[in-house]
């Protein structure tokens, strides 16, 4: 696998930011870009944690860094940043491009097992198992094993699944500390955008999306320790057309038997889907990832 190519630098809040392009095999050998914040704790030889951020339907991996708000706070916490894409780009599919929900850009961090998606949608691989490589072979001091994973609607979906399937497994390629999300579609296999993503990339269409679904997945952790924070605005349009479901995994949380302090899901009066929701409640997440992620130091 050759080396990710940096393809542009920015100084912010005394560390840098720097986009690099990679061609990936999970994505079927298309070339995909990625940001990465590194504070400057690393630019000094530090080695510092890693947070993954999952940006949502129609996003780039410049959404977030341009409109989150996110790096003055990592700075201050002294953590690395990784944004990547939100789907594989120019895979020449028919329709790829054709509805703002599916294809480019709605690659719902799943695996696709119907053709002829297979061959390129597979940003599950790509995030937890090639990323992490590609990152490791930047000569840039990433503790790796310190990774905790958020996102923002069809990203904090994948957030949310990429960690609670990182929990499951039994060797997983990445394990996450923590994960949290900004309005996740949380209960996919029952909204609209995720029966649509599901019966369009998997052949076993809703049926085995289950295995991608946050509200599922929380049930089957059950006993194990979870560390969860969501944000979800009661003024957003998706959460009032019932595609976020929130309530559905609060109630499985609650089946579950885990606390509100363990699986933290915070509905706010007025806010929207909008990256001003995101953007206020950003400080509270990069804190709640910092503090796991710092404690983690010296004890994996
Ligand atoms: N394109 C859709 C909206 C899509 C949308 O809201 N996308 C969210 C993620 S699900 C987003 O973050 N958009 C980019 C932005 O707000 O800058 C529409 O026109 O209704």
């Amino acid at each position: 696998m050759p080396a990710p190519e940096q393809v542009a630098e920015n100084y912010s809040f005394d560390g840098v930011i720097r986009k690099f392009k990679a061609t990936s095999t999970s994505l079927g050998g298309l070339e995909t870009q990625f940001n990465v914040f590194v504070p400057k704790e690393a630019l000094d030889g530090q080695k510092v944690p890693v947070l993954y951020y999952l940006a949502g339907l129609t996003c780039t991996e410049d959404t977030a860094p341009w409109k989150g708000g996110f790096l003055r706070d990592a700075a201050a916490e002294g953590i690395a940043l990784v944004f990547p894409d939100t789907s594989p780009r120019g895979a020449g599919i028919e329709g790829e491009e054709k509805d703002w929900d599916f294809g480019t850009a709605a690659g719902f961090y799943l695996n696709a097992t119907k053709d002829p998606w297979s061959k390129h949608y597979n940003m599950y691989d790509f995030l937890t198992s090639e990323l992490p490589s590609l990152l490791s072979s930047l000569s840039l001091p990433l503790d790796l094993s310190r990774s905790s994973i958020f996102g923002h609607s069809m990203g904090g979906h994948g957030a949310l699944t990429l960690y609670l399937k990182s929990l499951l497994a039994s060797s997983p390629p990445t394990t996450y500390l923590s994960a949290s999300a900004f309005a996740p579609i949380a209960n996919p296999i029952k909204c609209q955008w995720g029966e649509k993503a599901f019966k369009g990339y998997l052949s076993g269409g809703v049926e085995e999306g289950k295995e991608y679904d946050a509200t599922e997945l929380i049930g089957q952790v059950k006993g194990k320790e979870v560390k969860i924070l969501v944000d979800v605005g009661t003024g957003d349009i998706f959460y009032k057309q019932k595609q976020l479901l929130p309530e559905n995994f609060i109630a499985a949380r609650d089946a579950a038997g885990f606390s509100s302090k363990d699986v933290e899901v915070n509905l706010h009066e007025h806010y929207d889907h909008s990256y001003y929701f995101i953007s206020t409640f950003a400080p509270a997440h990069i804190r709640f990832h910092a503090q796991i992620l710092k404690n983690a130091a010296g004890k994996l």
